[in-house]
């Protein structure tokens, strides 16, 4: 049996990747860290900015800036509400909000150059908002018609611009992540001042291809910024029951990437921390990791009703009704004959129409 010693530990191994120190110490890495990995913000929960708060040096934002930001998140909500409408009218067949998330796309979109390419996943217009993609653009592919730049052979909302250097969009989740890697590779061949931004939902993080982009961006050091938007849902799959890890920024060192989490609801900390990870992208060659907090606020899409995984709600739907009996009682000791001929009035009634009444009701 070998014992530990100081001069044990001082021993390493040199092995491809760096020197390994040697323990003798049997020890398990933990499963998880103590603390959760904190999430920068800048703002507090009314709005401020916090005293002393780290915004990225030299991130000032201008007051023009911060105009447009306000005014774009604005926009994006009624856009959304408007074309949700006219889905739920029937005029066009699918539509899915950023409603709750449009911090995320329009601050990171305000940090980035117009050169940068766009890998989205969907729930992103705000980056096309902010690029200049108009609302007639946006409903040409809605619509599908002769002026939607996909000549209407894609789903609503996948939108894509050559013009404004965003990648169209592709249903199936996660492609988009190692296509990202490939054309950060490329702006690394031509030496180009750019980077390459690709987003993802949480969901999105459950797919192999995640874990191959972060893999292939870190050995290639690819010049992209895969950002995170944490929802805490995939669909009606909550994240518990997606990982066990502390959420997504975690994965990033495994894979040797940097990562930071920023709340997603703080406008001036995505934009300080994007700012940040463009310039470490470019200058430094390498990948970098954004996981943003946020909340799905609306449905996941028109096609789904979230008040369905809602278990409360669930619980409520299937717990009987009481019984019509509990109409009459808990007023009187002895309820008045008056009373009591109501409820057989209603009794009679219900018995001869009985279509008329919901069946879930004891009688
Ligand atoms: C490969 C693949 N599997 C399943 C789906 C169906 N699907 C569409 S959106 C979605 C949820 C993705 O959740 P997340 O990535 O967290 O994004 P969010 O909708 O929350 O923004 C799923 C499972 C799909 N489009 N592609
Ligand atoms: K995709």
């Amino acid at each position: 049996m070998a014992f530990a010693s100081d001069s044990d530990d001082e021993q390493a191994l040199d092995f491809p990747g760096g020197m390994v120190s040697y323990t003798s110490e049997m020890r398990f890495i933990s499963e998880s860290q103590e603390k959760r990995i904190p999430c920068y913000r800048v703002l507090d929960d009314n709005g401020e900015i916090i005293n002393g708060s780290d915004l990225e040096p030299g991130t000032s934002v201008s007051k023009e800036v911060a105009v447009k930001m306000y005014n774009d998140m604005v926009t994006l909500q009624m856009m959304d509400n408007i074309f949700y409408e006219a889905q739920r009218q029937g005029r066009i067949s699918f539509y899915l909000t950023s409603m709750g998330e449009e911090a995320i796309s329009i601050a990171s979109a305000a940090a980035l150059s117009t050169e940068d390419y766009i890998l989205p996943q969907y729930r992103e217009p705000g980056v096309l908002l902010w690029r200049g993609f108009t609302i007639q653009e946006f409903a040409n592919q809605l619509f599908g018609n002769k002026a939607d730049y996909g000549k209407g052979r894609q789903m609503p909302i996948h939108y894509g611009s050559n013009k404004l250097n965003y990648i169209t969009i592709s249903s199936p989740i996660a492609t988009q992540l190692p296509q990202a890697v490939g054309v950060a590779y490329s702006l690394k061949m031509d030496k180009k001042d750019a980077c390459v931004v690709t987003y993802t939902g949480d969901g999105g993080t459950s797919e192999g291809d995640f874990h191959a982009a972060l893999n292939f961006a870190a050995v290639t050091d690819a010049p992209v910024v895969f950002i995170c938007r944490n929802n805490g849902w995939a669909i009606s799959t909550n994240v518990s029951e997606q990982f066990r890890s502390d959420g997504v920024v975690v994965k990033g060192q495994a894979y040797g990437v940097r990562s930071i989490r920023v709340d997603g609801n703080d406008a001036l900390a995505v934009y300080s921390a994007i700012h940040s990870a463009r310039k470490m992208a470019i200058s430094e060659q390498r990948p970098v990791l954004v996981e943003a907090l946020t909340y799905r606020v609306g449905h996941h899409s028109t096609s789904d009703d979230s008040t369905n995984y809602c278990k409360a709600i669930q619980a409520a739907e299937k717990t009987e009704k009481p019984p019509v009996s509990d109409l009459f009682s808990d007023v009187y000791d002895v309820p008045p004959s008056n009373l009591r001929e109501q409820e057989n009035q209603l009794r009679e009634t219900i018995n001869k129409y009985p279509q008329d009444y919901p069946s879930d009701v004891p009688v």
